[in-house]
């Protein structure tokens, strides 16, 4: 499947009520599988390019699968505002911030103990056998919230991060972890080990920001580099090393996205933290 031009026909078509586990399509044979050990992304893009639009994709497409969606804004942008006009919590400041952390880690919990403590536990089981919805974060720029906090704070949110990062994915808590740069030290690789699902977009990404980002250096690729506004690259475990993608477009006025994100909404049961 292509997708990467046009309003995604994944938002048309017949609503199923039901949970439903099925990939999220990037392009070609990318995919977000949150069903999978690629469950958490890393996702690096420098201003402008193209960011914002690619998680209202991926949100509206975890809304559209009827899972719970939970946002830190740390920079209080659009995006955030977008999410919490249509019911989504989103979490701004650092208390909010470690608050919603520490809400989603206490879920991720009580699942553990509710499914997998007792002895005669399924131990092959995770949350789709289960039937469980997913909890997806949407973590976008976290480098500007660990920069917020002060020196507790930040181990703290490191702490927490860390936590769902390891643990998530038998109980379907998956991440979406976004920065503009990234560097060797920016954040713990007990986080960015667990993101298995790597993209980078831009025109303008330093060499080393693209190998924290990816594993491979810029002239690892053939050919020109072709990262661009939507426009970039994304390893998986199954992409075979990296792959070109364009990210899916999506409409241009914030009023448009409010009026799909709204019918998502009404055509299902409630979604997010803030309904
Ligand atoms: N896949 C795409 N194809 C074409 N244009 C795109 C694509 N994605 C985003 N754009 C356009 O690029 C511009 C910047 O997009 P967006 O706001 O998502 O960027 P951003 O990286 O979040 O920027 P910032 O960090 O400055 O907010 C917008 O005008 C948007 O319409």
């Amino acid at each position: 499947m292509l997708i990467g031009k046009g309003i995604p026909n994944e938002y048309k078509g017949d609503y199923k009520p039901d949970v439903s586990y099925e990939p999220i399509p990037i392009y070609d044979n990318i995919i977000w599988n949150y069903n999978s050990e690629a469950l958490h992304i890393l996702l690096i893009a420098p201003s402008g390019a193209g960011k914002s639009q690619f998680l209202r994709y991926l949100g509206g497409m975890v809304l559209r699968r009827q899972h719970m969606l939970h946002v830190i804004d740390a920079k209080n942008s659009d995006l955030g505002r977008l999410f919490r006009h249509i019911g989504v919590g989103v979490a701004v400041e650092t208390d909010e911030i470690i608050k919603m952390l520490t809400k989603i880690v206490n879920e991720m919990n009580e699942r553990y103990s509710k499914y997998f403590a007792a002895d005669n536990a399924d131990i092959d089981a995770n949350f789709t056998s289960l039937g469980l919805k997913g909890e997806i974060l949407i973590f976008d720029e976290v480098l500007a919230a660990l920069g917020e906090a002060d020196k507790k704070q930040k181990a703290e949110i490191e702490r927490l991060l860390g936590q769902l990062a390891l643990k998530g994915r038998a109980v379907g808590i998956s991440l979406v972890i976004t920065a503009q740069k990234l560097n060797a030290t920016d954040l713990p690789k007990s986080i960015t080990e667990q993101c298995q699902t790597r993209i980078i977009l831009g025109a303008v990404v330093s060499d080393e920001t693209f190998h924290q980002a990816t594993g491979y250096y810029k002239k690892d690729i053939a050919g020109a580099y072709k990262g661009g506004v939507g426009k970039g690259y994304a390893i998986t475990p199954k992409s075979d090393g990296l792959a070109y993608i364009e990210t899916p477009q999506m409409p241009e006025k914030t009023s448009d996205y409010i009026m799909l994100f709204k019918e998502l909404r009404d055509r299902g049961t409630p979604y997010g933290e803030g309904r």
